[in-house]
């Protein structure tokens, strides 16, 4: 099975996944000289309802956050989609050590951990349906740096002793998934993939140029997760990040000056 190790990491994943190679891969380095502003590009419109978050859970590559999406309680609008997207779930990549887990890079630089909020385009009847279009999903990364504890990441780093190894779930109510966003939804855009298998070419990629923050002693709890299962040789849960891939001629938008 796919994972982040070099048996069947990153640079395997074509052998299982040809699409692997394909010409709109994510994540990718984001080269702030070659992006263009298009005024043409409306503000995003994050509208979460606490109410809507479910669970959390390790799924042994990452741990994510789910929401219920039977309804357009949890949505995104604007920005560079049309139509309404419903949130899904959310989920971290990171890295082993404060230098590296981010799957976007800006000019070459990589932070410690980034964030997906995972959305689906509401004119497909399900996430199932919308995974496998090439405008079925819209996905929002959000890049950590280290600074001071971050008190709005509490909630997930307690729930964590819960979900240490794979397959383990527990309730997640009442999240607003808000308390994540940066300051300034200021963003690039771009047309990739999923960053994991099946990295199926269908998401709308727009991540923010505002980070938030998040503290090394927070990080090495992220790092205290296992990709193992209960039983399994004790594995951590670290560098589970795509590195970025080639552009192919694709443009990157700015939502900015
Ligand atoms: N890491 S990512 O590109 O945000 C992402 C989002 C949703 C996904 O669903 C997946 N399999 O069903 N992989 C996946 C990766
Ligand atoms: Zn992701």
């Amino acid at each position: 099975h796919w994972g982040y190790d070099k048996h069947n990491g990153p640079d395997k994943w074509g052998e299982s996944y040809p699409i692997a190679n394909g010409s709109r891969q994510s994540p990718i380095d984001i080269k702030s000289s070659t992006t263009t502003y298009d005024e043409k590009l409306t503000p995003l419109k994050l509208k979460y309802d606490p109410s809507t978050s479910l669970d959390i859970q390790n799924n042994g590559h990452s741990f994510q956050v789910s929401f219920v999406d039977d309804q357009n309680s949890s949505t995104l609008t604007g920005g560079p989609v049309t139509g309404t997207f419903r949130l899904k779930q959310f989920h971290f990549h990171w890295g082993s050590a404060d230098d590296k887990g981010s799957e976007h890079t800006v000019n070459g630089k990589c932070y410690p951990a980034e964030l997906h909020l995972v959305h689906w385009n509401t004119k497909y009847p399900s996430f199932k349906d919308a995974v496998d279009k090439p405008d079925g999903l819209a996905v929002v990364g959000i890049f950590l740096k280290i600074g001071a504890d971050n008190p709005k990441l509490q909630k997930i780093l307690d729930a964590m002793d819960a979900i240490k190894s794979k397959g383990k779930q527990t309730p997640f109510p009442n999240f607003d998934p808000s308390v994540l966003l940066p300051s300034s939804l200021d963003y690039w855009t771009y047309l990739g993939s999923l960053t994991t298998p099946p990295l199926l070419e269908s998401v709308t990629w727009i991540v923010c140029k505002q980070s938030i923050s998040v503290s090394s002693a927070q990080m090495k709890r992220f790092r205290s997760l296992l990709f193992s299962g209960d039983g399994e040789k004790a594995c951590c849960m670290v560098n589970n990040y795509r590195p970025p891939q080639p552009l192919k001629g694709r443009v990157v938008r700015a939502s900015f000056k």
